[in-house]
């Protein structure tokens, strides 16, 4: 286990902004960390890294308590803040040394380290420009340049992508993918496809709570393929449980017995068949009668409603965009 985060909290003054989160990320994943704005990312990123501490909760780093083994385990950690601390007087190469000093690389691996990593981010024709002349794509590869300095076994990447054109954007995304073969990547991002496009897993996040868990191809699945009920009905157990089993399209029940001897029941059936009204009919014919049933949204169908999808409508041959909403 790399990253292990267990009930963890944030309370800015009377607001919460993360909201008792649990997650662990093992070590080879690159885990996307997907919200839309002031879900709580960033508040997230820094209490990993060690940049603020959780109100409650632990967060270990290669097995290191960030609270109070702060320098065993950032000794395991690169970041990348969503604003990358650059120092836009010095050229690429001697900035890349000087972090690499304040990390206490030692001179011969600092040499060395530079040289690699220089190469891996694609910095090497920029090597002796001011970082201050350089695009904000390339400012981008320095800023993930001094993440990997001392070769760190977790990257925390907050929203690596924002404000590129889309050709640096593929750009940080295939050098993000590569360094996934050597480092444990978190990455933070309000994009739904740079999630499908990089991670192999995703934690969603809205408001401070985590709305799920999931590896990214099943994303969609759970979105697409269902919908979900809750039901109340008076009745005995076995029957009840068994009379909405035997409707065509449902999927899935579970069912428990109520305080009051009633039966609460939530109900799963394929997306394109709602079986609200099989439900009532089959209950009235056995005479149970319903004290409640509705509709349950998706958390995550709302959250998703809320993040940018703006490259969808991204043409790669074309090499424009649209303004999306
Ligand atoms: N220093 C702070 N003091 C008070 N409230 C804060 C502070 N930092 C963040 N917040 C609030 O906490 C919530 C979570 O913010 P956070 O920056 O973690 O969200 P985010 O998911 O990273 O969003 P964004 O993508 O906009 O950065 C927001 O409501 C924000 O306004």
């Amino acid at each position: 286990m790399m990253i292990e985060l267990k009930n963890v909290t944030k309370v800015y003054g009377t607001r919460k902004a993360v909201d008792n989160i649990s997650f662990s990320v093992d070590k080879g994943e690159i885990v996307g960390f997907l919200g839309p704005n002031g879900a709580g990312k960033t508040t997230t990123m820094k209490m990993i890294t060690g940049y603020m501490p959780p109100t409650s909760g632990t967060i270990k780093i290669a097995g290191y308590d960030i609270v109070e083994q702060p320098i065993e385990a950032k000794k395991h950690i690169g970041y990348l803040p969503e604003v990358p601390p650059l120092y836009l007087d010095m050229t690429v190469e001697a900035y890349l040394h000087f972090v690499g000093g304040i990390k206490g690389v030692p001179p011969k691996k600092r040499r060395e380290d530079v040289e690699r990593i220089i190469h891996e981010v694609g910095l090497t024709d920029v090597r002796k420009r001011l970082i201050k002349n350089l695009s904000k794509g390339y400012k981008q590869r320095v800023g993930l340049a001094q993440a990997i300095i001392g070769d760190p076994d977790v990257l925390v990447l907050d929203e690596p992508t924002v404000g590129l054109d889309p050709k640096q954007i593929k750009e940080i995304r295939d050098i993000i993918k590569e360094l996934g073969k050597k480092h444990t990547i978190i990455l933070s991002t309000h994009i739904l496809p740079e999630v499908s496009m990089v991670c192999d897993r995703v934690i969603i996040i809205n408001k401070g709570k985590i709305v799920a868990i999931d590896k990214t191809e099943n994303l969609s699945t759970a979105l697409q393929n269902s919908r979900r009920y809750f039901i109340k009905v008076e009745g005995p157990y076995e029957e009840v449980v068994n009379s909405v089993k035997e409707i065509e399209g449902v999927t899935n029940v579970e069912a428990e017995v109520d305080s009051d001897n009633t039966i609460k029941l939530t109900v799963e059936s394929s997306a394109d068949k709602d079986v609200r009204k099989d439900m009532f009919f089959a209950f009235a014919k056995k005479g149970f009668p319903i004290l409640e049933l509705k509709m349950l949204n998706y958390s995550l169908e709302e959250v998703f409603l809320e993040l940018t999808t703006e490259e969808e409508s991204y043409d790669e041959n074309v090499g424009n965009t649209k303004e999306g909403a």
